[in-house]
């Protein structure tokens, strides 16, 4: 499941199982970048909706709880879920994270860059895991601060950084950026709280 060199911290999936979702996942993505980048005729759209209702109807037979959900496992990175961005986690330590990201075409704002929301997005996913796993588990992003420094590109591989500054309490406050080479492409300041019982 994990490429290469990748720090990998598994989650509850057998390797076949985890293998085998995130292959679906990826040709799930692969219709989502393809459909950002066609102009089909009316029949054919008809037609292909089928398909993908066909396709949606058949995966409803396997639903199952909230703790059984396999998009929900925290070993796939992002990687097992159809819409947050993949990335790989290559150094970790207690305080610090190196990692790359890509964003795909599904991904883009205008003029091959990545939107900021899905930029926005993967920060609050990546910093959230990392606090789950570093910091304090059951935490909520409290806020959540981006600045876009330059353009992200999409379709290109990106340096992703995220760091534990302090903890206070219940309070975990982290930092991430995100970089092409040199360029420094955005930056991140995020607060989360570890929710008390009964918060669900
Ligand atoms: C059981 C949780 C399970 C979660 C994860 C499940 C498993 C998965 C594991 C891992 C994968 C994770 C990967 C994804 C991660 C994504 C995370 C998200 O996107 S979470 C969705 C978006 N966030 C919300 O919906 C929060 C909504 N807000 C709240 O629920 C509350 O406001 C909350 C919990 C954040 C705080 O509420 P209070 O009542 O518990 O606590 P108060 O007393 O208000 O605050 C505590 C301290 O924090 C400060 N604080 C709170 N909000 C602040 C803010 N916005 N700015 C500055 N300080 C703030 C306060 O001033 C206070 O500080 P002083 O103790 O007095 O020093």
């Amino acid at each position: 499941m994990s490429s290469p060199g990748a720090v990998c911290e598994e989650g509850q999936l057998s390797a076949a199982q985890a293998d085998a979702f995130v292959g679906m996942i990826t040709a799930f993505r692969d219709l989502q970048s393809t459909l950002c980048l066609v102009a089909p005729p009316p029949e054919t759209m008809t037609e292909l909706t089928g398909a993908i209702e066909n396709v949606a109807t058949r995966l409803k037979e396997f639903e199952v709880g909230e703790g059984e959900r396999f998009a929900r496992d925290l070993g796939m990175r992002g990687q097992g879920h159809p819409v947050l961005i993949p990335y790989r986690v290559t150094e970790l330590s207690e305080t610090s994270m190196l990692g790359s990201v890509s964003f795909g075409l599904a991904n883009m704002g205008g003029d091959g860059t990545a939107h900021g929301g899905a930029i926005t997005m993967l920060f609050d996913d990546v910093l959230g895991t990392f606090v789950s796993r570093r910091g304090q588990p059951d935490s909520r992003t409290a806020f959540l601060k981006v600045d876009y420094r330059n353009i992200t590109p999409v379709n290109r591989e990106l340096r992703l950084t995220a760091s534990i500054d302090r903890i206070e309490g219940r309070k975990t406050f982290v930092t991430g950026a995100l970089a092409d080479g040199d360029v420094v492409c955005a930056e991140a300041e995020a607060l989360f709280v570890r929710v008390l019982p009964p918060q669900p």
